[in-house]
This record gives structure tokens, sequence and C-alpha cells, in this order.
């Protein structure tokens, strides 16, 4: 084995000067304990405060005992001293061991409660971001890096509290060595700083290697997960992948450790070497101190006193110095938390925005709108204008690709378009709430989320302030078809759906689809999107959902995409778009008098090519 070699002074200083600016994080990550739980950090605070003194007290009591005894023997006499020392001694035991369970209980309940704020607000705060964020990899990197802070930074609660607690101690028991012997003091300085060194080094190194695999390390977690759960089990199965997976985890991760295993081994290497120093130190004052109680210039119980100073102080400078990399560590991890924070969206709900006009009069119109993905040169919309009128059904038509679900999360405002507006009742969309404006629209995607939750949980989603009427929820499911599948469930509403937890049922494709439908009729919303929400209904299904469809929503706006022409045609208006563009508008006939794509494809399907 070649050890790496020393850190080099400059790396150090750097590394350092990153720790030391690192440190900055502990405040506002303090004031997050703070506002957690006041009396917990308070009580916190003050039984280590009580417990700090400890060391030095139980040290001298020790020394008063020793120098006691050798008197008692010398000279005899009354014993009263003795035992009250021996009494005191026996009370700050039982008074330190209370003190450590208060402390453990206050760190590891207000850990708790930290982690569970920390997860909450950092659901909060990704709601608030755009979408696009979310598919870009970068970020998605920081919001994992972040997502793993809110559970493993608890540790840094009590660790920066116990460094606290422990300087405390130290200049308690420091001053007691002060005034027998400064020299001792500045052994054990000297002794321990070549090992913190070493020590900041090696965190620096864990850090940056671990901050560098994140992409690595979320594809492991990934290839983890599709290799092992309910979701994917079918098709790992029948596809035979198990090998595959396994084979690239196990080259990801064997890489991963081969690293990791380069900087432990240098680490107890160095560490070993390092730490040697001090313990040669201590041999050489504990020498020293000896030399002193045979000449006599120290009794025997400030010799036992002094040494035992010494090691507490040597073992708790030492505990200080690797704790400080370590808290510097776990505050540049903290970093990539209040980073994930400080993102802010770009597409801001305007909270003082204009409500929604109820009745919407004009409806929305697209103004030569153009959208391209974030890092996309195509356009995924080119110079689309039309009008979505009042009471209006439309339908999207368009090839795989062609751009329909872009379209419609331009008009949800989940992204922003590139150039050209959206009006709404003649004003531009942002001039509206956000909140609003979502609370207004219905969409049902196609790749909505199959909740493994009740029925009732799945339904309710589509207006999550009903959950609890229990009537809108049933009324809902009626008018989707869902009340069918419902009725052969064994709890009924109260199903759990999907096969994680117990006792969950799962569905069909067709059969969640009808209960993702039943989020559409929860909303009282002005206008409802369907994005091919009857891909997987049979067609006497179809048929029924678009008949309900049509006479349920009368009076409201709807958008409707398919692939199926028998669906599309029960629209007031068609577009058909390709490539992003707007080939053909107008009513089902008047596309089929025009005689273009529309037509051609409509007469495929008809004649069952399609
Ligand atoms: N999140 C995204 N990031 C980058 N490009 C995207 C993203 N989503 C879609 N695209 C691209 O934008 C184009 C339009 O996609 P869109 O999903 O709107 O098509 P669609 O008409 O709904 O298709 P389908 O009928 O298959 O659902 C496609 O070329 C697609 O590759």
């Amino acid at each position: 084995m070649r050890p790496n070699l020393p850190p080099k002074k400059d790396s150090t200083t750097q590394s350092l000067r990153k720790r030391f600016s690192a440190l900055q994080n502990l405040p506002p990550f303090f004031r997050l304990v703070w506002n957690t739980n006041k009396s917990l950090t308070l009580g916190n605070i003050l039984f280590r405060l009580l417990k700090s003194g400890i060391p030095l007290a139980m040290l001298y009591i020790g020394k008063e005992i020793i120098d006691e005894i050798i008197r008692l023997l010398d000279a005899g006499g009354s014993q009263r001293y003795l035992w009250m020392m021996v009494a005191a001694e026996l009370g700050l035991t039982v008074f330190s061991d209370i003190l450590n369970r208060l402390i453990g209980l206050c760190d590891s309940l207000l850990g708790d409660l930290v982690a569970n704020k920390t997860s909450v607000d950092l659901v909060h705060h990704a709601a608030r971001l755009d979408l696009y964020q979310f598919e870009n990899p970068v970020f998605y990197d920081k919001l994992e890096r972040a997502r793993r802070q809110t559970t493993s930074r608890t540790v840094l609660l009590s660790q920066v509290l116990s460094q606290m607690q422990d300087i405390l101690s130290l200049l308690l028991l420091g001053a007691g060595l002060i005034a027998f012997s400064p020299w001792l003091i500045l052994i054990l300085v000297v002794a321990v700083i070549p090992s913190f060194l070493g020590e900041t080094h090696f965190n620096e190194r864990s850090y940056s290697l671990t901050r560098s695999w994140t992409p690595e390390r979320r594809e492991l977690d990934y290839l983890r997960y599709i290799g092992a759960s309910a979701e994917t089990a079918k098709e790992i199965k029948v596809f035979g992948l198990e090998k595959y997976l396994t084979e690239r985890f196990k080259m990801l991760s064997d890489k991963y450790y081969l690293e990791n295993r380069k900087i432990a081994i240098s680490r107890a290497f160095w560490g070993y070497l390092l730490a040697a120093l001090g313990t040669f130190a201590y041999y050489g004052a504990y020498v020293f101190v000896l030399f002193q109680t045979i000449s006599g210039l120290l009794t025997v119980g400030t010799m036992t006193f002094l040494s035992g100073s010494f090691q507490r102080m040597h073992g708790m400078l030492q505990g200080i110095m690797s704790r400080f990399s370590s808290i510097a560590e776990s505050a540049l991890y903290l970093q990539d938390l209040f980073d994930f924070f400080a993102i802010e969206p770009t597409i801001t709900a305007n909270a003082a925005g204009l409500k929604i006009p109820d009745p919407i009069e004009k409806g929305f119109r697209f103004e030569n709108v153009s959208f391209k993905y974030p890092d996309s040169e195509r356009w995924a919309i080119r110079n689309l204008s039309f009008t979505l009128n009042p009471n209006e059904k439309l339908a999207l038509v368009g090839e795989n690709g062609a751009g329909k679900t872009t379209l419609v999360k331009l008009l949800a405002r989940l992204y922003l378009p590139t150039e050209g507006q959206i009006l709404l009742d003649g004003l531009p969309l942002d001039a509206y709430s956000l909140a609003d404006l979502r609370a207004n629209i219905g969409i049902i995607f196609q790749d909505f989320i199959r909740y493994e939750m009740t029925v009732a949980e799945n339904i309710a989603v589509g207006d999550i302030d009903h959950r609890l009427d229990e009537e809108l929820i049933a009324d809902s499911a009626q008018k989707s078809l869902a009340s069918d599948v419902v009725a052969q469930l064994p709890a009924g509403f109260q199903q759990v759906l999907g096969k994680r937890f117990k006792d969950g049922q799962e569905l069909s494709g067709g059969q969640w689809q009808k209960v993702a439908l039943a989020r559409a009729y929860m909303r009282n919303a002005q206008l409802v999107v369907l994005d091919e929400p009857t891909s997987a209904l049979d067609a006497r299904a179809e048929h029924e959902v678009f008949q309900r469809f049509s006479t349920l929503i009368k009076g409201k706006m709807a958008v409707l995409i398919s692939h199926r022409f028998s669906t599309v045609r029960m629209a007031d208006r068609i577009l058909f778009l390709e490539n992003g563009t707007l080939l053909e508008f107008g009513s089902h006939e008047e596309l089929l008098l025009l005689n273009g794509k529309y037509a051609e494809l409509f007469h495929l399907q008809a004649q069952g090519y399609l």
C-alpha cells in the first residue's frame, strides 16, 4: 500500500477556509432548531451547561479523597471530610447520569422534530418550483442532496451542542491545570494539532467524493428501486432483466467502493500515525509530573488530578478537533439544503393577481404562441394562434409528439410561452392569480398519478379541500363510471389501492383511468382538460364516458386529447397539430369537407387501418 501523502499546506489552508466559511450555515440552522421547539432547545443547553462543570469537579474530589487518605494514614484523626467527599462523588455521578439521560432525550426529540419540519418545508418549497426545474438533472441532484439532509442533519445538532459543552469543560479543566503547570497545556495543544489537520483533510476528500458522485448515487438508488419493487417486478421477470440490472449496479457500486476505500485506508493510516504523537506527548507529560511528585513538589492527590486532567483534556481536545471537522462537514452538506431552499421559481404565484372571471366571457386566446423546452433546440409549439371559446369543447388531435400535452401545460401555466402570449378574457394569463387559475382548471393527464392510498383519496385529489365530502366523492365516481369499480372492491371507497401497503388492491389500467377521471368531476372548474384519459377503456365504456362527459360538463369549457376519432368527433371544434403548428381547425364536418389530413386519418381509422 502506498499511503497518500500528508495534506499539502495549500490544500489544507484552502479546505480550512472552506470549512470555516461553511460554519456560516450554523446560525440559520440554529434558528431553524430554535423555531422548531424553544423549550427543548433551552432545556438542552441548560443541561449541557451543568454537565460541562462535572469533569473538573470529579477530578478535584478525587484529588481530595487521595490526599485525605494519605493524611489519615500518616496522622489519623476524623474521617468526616473523607466520607463527605465520597458522598459528594456519588452524588455527582448520579447527577451526571441523570443529565446524560436528559440530554439524550432532548437531542432525540429535537432531532426528530427538526427532521420533520425540514421535510415539510422541503415539500412546500418543491411545490412552489417550476416544472422545468424538476426536469433538469442538476436541479434533481440538488433536490436529492437536500432530501438526504433532512434526516441526516439531526446529528449536527447534538454535535454542535456537545462541542460547546466540551469546550466549556476544557476551559474549566485548563484553568485547573494552569494553576499547577502551564507547560502541560502547551504540550497538549501541540500534540493534537497534526491529528486535527489530518482529519480535516480526509473529511474534505470524503465530502468531495460524495458530492461528485451524486448523479451515480442517484442512479444506484434508481437501479435498486427498479430491481426490487412491486411496480417493476412483472417486467423484470418476463424480460429477465435482473442480471443486466445487478451487473450495472455492481459495476457502479464497486467503482464507488474502491474510491471510498482509498480514502478510508489513507485515513486510517495517517490517523493512527498522527494520533500516536498525542500518546507520546501524554506520556512525556506524565513522566514530568511523576518526577515532580517524587521530588516532593506535588502531592499524590495533585499528581492524580494533573494526570487525570491531562488525560481528559487530551481526549476532549482530540474529540473537539475531530468533531470540528465533522461539524464543518455537516455544515457543508447543510449548504445543499439551504441552496435548495434558495432556488426561486420563475413562474411566480402572483398572489395579488386578478381573480379568474366567473363566468369566463371571452375564453382563452393563444396569440402567436411558440414554445421550446429548456435545453431543447426544437420548437414543441410554433406560432400557434386560436381561441378556446366559453362553453366550447375543443379536441386536440395530432401524431405522437405533435405538441398536444405541451399546449395544455402552457394553458395551465406549468410553462411560460417562449414567444407570443396567452390571454384570458383579453388579459395576459400572468395578470391572474396562479392559484386561482389552477383552481379553475381541472386536468387529468395521461400519466396521472396512481396514489397508493384509498379510492376516496384518489378521487378527492381532484379537490383535496373536499376530501371529507363523501357525497361529492360518490357522485364524482358515479359520473366517471368509477362506481362500478368501487362496487367490486372489498372495502369500497376505503379500499387502499396498489400493492405497496397491507391489504392494498391493484386495479387494471382502465379501472385506474375511471378512478382518475372522477377527479375531473370533483372540482368545480370552468375548464376541464382530459389528456387521453380513456385510452385503456374498452369501447363500450369509452363511449359511455364521453356521452356522460359532454352532458355533465355542459356550460363549461373542455379540451379533449385523444387518438380515437370516435371520441374526437363529439367535440365542437377540432384542432389538428403537426410538429407544434396548427394544420387544420374546425368542426368534424368542416374538416371532413376540407378533405385534408384529418379526413385522411379519420377514414383510415374508420376502415380499421389505424
Ligand atoms: N419535458 C420535456 N422536455 C423536453 N422536451 C419535451 C418534454 N415533454 C415533451 N417534449 C417534447 O416536446 C414535443 C411535444 O410533446 P408533447 O408531449 O406535447 O406531445 P403530444 O402531442 O402530447 O404527444 P403524445 O400523443 O405522444 O402524447 C415532443 O417532441 C417531445 O419530445
